[in-house]
């Protein structure tokens, strides 16, 4: 990270308030963040407080309340819905906790999908899915369905999915919550090596404090604050 880039994502004061009937909840009091591009980010902190409303705001799926946030030097307050949904698709990949991939393609085709929805051909489409496929260590897997992956295998095809277009950004909500220890490690460490070799900047939430070894930097969220935010040297 060089200081004096523009941040890959720029939070300013933003706040975001659910109405449930007449009872407002705050479930982000103000946050101020810089994300540079290349960074590996934790956001841990404890159940309700503000994890995941946090990434659909840095993953441009849900909008604050008020504040502003910059997403490579483009206001994405000034963009329709469809502009916005076109700039996701090109910048953001995400990954779930719940793997979300499609159970009647194989691993293989479920990579695919992002490219042909992009209106990428099969046979490219393939050629590159292919490619990162064997990066995440699944080249033998790409004609297995999801029903016959293991839950590691199955999160590192989503993994796969998400970088397939080569977004700046990979925003993972709980990536490992449904995995057991071993492969929570092996995932952690998968993103770590992806964000390495390819330079995407990636930013993921976990209870799990063991898993926030081998981060650049974690931002503890607590009660819609930042209760601290530390950069490891
Ligand atoms: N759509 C919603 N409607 C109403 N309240 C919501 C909504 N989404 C989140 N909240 C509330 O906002 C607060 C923060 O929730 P959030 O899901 O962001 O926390 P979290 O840290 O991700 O929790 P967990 O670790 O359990 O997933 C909670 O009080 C939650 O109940």
């Amino acid at each position: 990270m060089k200081p004096t880039e523009t941040p890959l994502l720029q939070l300013r004061d933003i706040r975001r308030r659910f109405m449930l009937g007449e009872t407002a909840i705050d479930a982000l009091h103000g946050i101020s963040l810089d994300i540079h591009a290349g960074e590996f980010l934790a956001v841990w902190g404890p159940s309700g407080s503000g994890k995941s409303t946090l990434m659909n705001l840095i993953g441009l799926i849900d909008a604050p309340t008020s504040g502003e946030i910059q997403f490579d030097g483009q206001h994405t307050r000034r963009l329709d819905d469809d502009a916005l949904t076109e700039f996701r698709g090109r910048q953001i990949g995400f990954v779930f906790q719940s793997f979300n991939l499609v159970p009647v393609l194989s691993a293989l085709e479920n990579v695919m999908l992002p490219l042909q929805i992009r209106g990428i051909s099969e046979h490219e489409a393939r050629a590159r899915a292919a490619a990162v496929l064997m990066d995440v260590g699944l080249a033998k897997f790409g004609l297995s369905y999801p029903d016959k992956l293991s839950g590691g295998q199955r999160q590192r095809v989503a993994i796969a999915r998400a970088l397939v277009v080569a977004p700046k950004l990979v925003i993972a909500d709980e990536p490992t919550a449904n995995l057991d220890s071993e492969n929570s490690r092996i995932i952690v460490d998968l993103m770590r090596e992806m964000n390495r070799a390819r330079g995407v900047t990636f930013v993921f939430t976990t209870h799990d404090p063991r898993l926030l070894e081998h981060v650049d930097r974690k931002i503890l969220l607590r009660d819609g604050h930042i209760e601290s935010d530390e950069v490891m040297q």
